[in-house]
């Protein structure tokens, strides 16, 4: 069994399909990535799996049943935390421990372990509103997890960190996926290919991958051919062939040529390559990323 089936999932708002009949699972033990633009429907999703928002459609189940104390199975990282800065970091999880119903005695053990867990042991004592963007969100995932609970749903828990704040959370998540099942939205495709077993692709409320990272890469990966020469962007155009060109993307004094036959677009690329009298830095076939997958089914 599963820990979550998501099946024929939609949501309006009025006339706006926000959600599209979305079908996906998670098992136990995976990290899976919700991966989509902004605006793609990852927050409606995840507000539908804690009951926030109601569907317009389909079924939710968890470990195959449609639970009303969805706040026992699930711990919750939000996108923007709030919390009051006047507390401690300590206060706050015996105030949520509270909320969930663990006694006294078994919450002080459970707090010192999880402050333990999220390096936060001694800043316990401080108040919230002295603690760094970084510290903040570990008390978020200490709070999310004081119940012990079977899922952890985060949105976007690394996105508005710096870089090191960043680093520091990325290497806390990949320690409690070893015991924890996760699902966490992102737009960060790098985070997502660090911590994952699986993604899930949303764009404008569809879901357009839903898969096994190594599976989605090989599936999807086409080659493309890197052509490094200056101002890219007088003779990139010059290059746009609809039986031929799948798609050009130009950064810099590059242009990366998605093709649809490697021979064919090999040969055509040099022929137009000699025609423009082009001087070329580079002229390389590659295949594309897991970024650049995202970015071509995301346009
Ligand atoms: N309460 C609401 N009423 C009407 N439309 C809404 C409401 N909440 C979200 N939407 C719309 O639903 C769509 C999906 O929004 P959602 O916040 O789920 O996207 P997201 O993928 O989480 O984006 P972001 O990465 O920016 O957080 C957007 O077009 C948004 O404007």
């Amino acid at each position: 069994m599963n820990i979550l089936q998501v099946s024929h999932l939609q949501k309006n708002y009025g006339d706006h399909e926000v959600i599209k009949n979305i079908d996906f699972q998670i098992d136990y033990g995976e990290c899976v990535a919700l991966l989509g633009p902004n605006g793609a429907g990852k927050t409606t999703i995840i507000k539908m799996l804690l009951d926030i928002t109601k569907p317009t459609g389909g079924q939710i189940l968890f470990e195959g049943e449609c639970h009303d104390q969805k706040r026992q199975f699930i711990g919750y990282l939000p996108q923007h935390p709030t919390f009051y800065s006047w507390m401690t970091g300590k206060e706050l999880l015996v105030f949520m421990g509270g909320l969930s119903n663990i006694d006294k005695e078994s919450l002080e053990q459970r707090i010192n372990e999880i402050l333990d867990l999220v390096g936060l042991s001694n800043a316990e004592n401080k108040q919230i509103g002295t603690y760094s963007g970084g510290m903040k969100q570990r008390l978020g995932i200490a709070q999310a997890l004081i119940h012990q609970p079977k899922l952890l749903i985060m949105d976007e828990p690394v996105s508005a960190l710096d870089p090191i704040g960043r680093r520091d959370m990325l290497e806390l998540l990949k320690f409690i996926k070893q015991k924890s099942t996760i699902l966490f939205s992102t737009h960060i495709l790098h985070d997502a290919e660090e911590l994952c077993d699986k993604i899930l692709i949303l764009n404008q409320g569809k879901l357009l991958v839903n898969g096994y990272i190594n599976q989605v890469i090989n599936q999807n990966q086409q080659p493309v051919f890197i052509i490094q020469a200056p101002r890219v962007n007088e003779w990139a155009p010059q290059l746009v062939n609809e039986d031929i060109v799948e798609s050009i993307v130009q950064t810099g004094s590059i242009a990366k040529v998605h093709v649809k036959n490697i021979e064919q677009g090999r040969t055509w690329l040099l022929d137009n390559i000699y025609r423009l009298k082009l001087p070329i830095q580079k002229f390389e076939l590659v295949q594309e990323s897991l970024e650049e997958i995202f970015l071509r089914m995301v346009k």
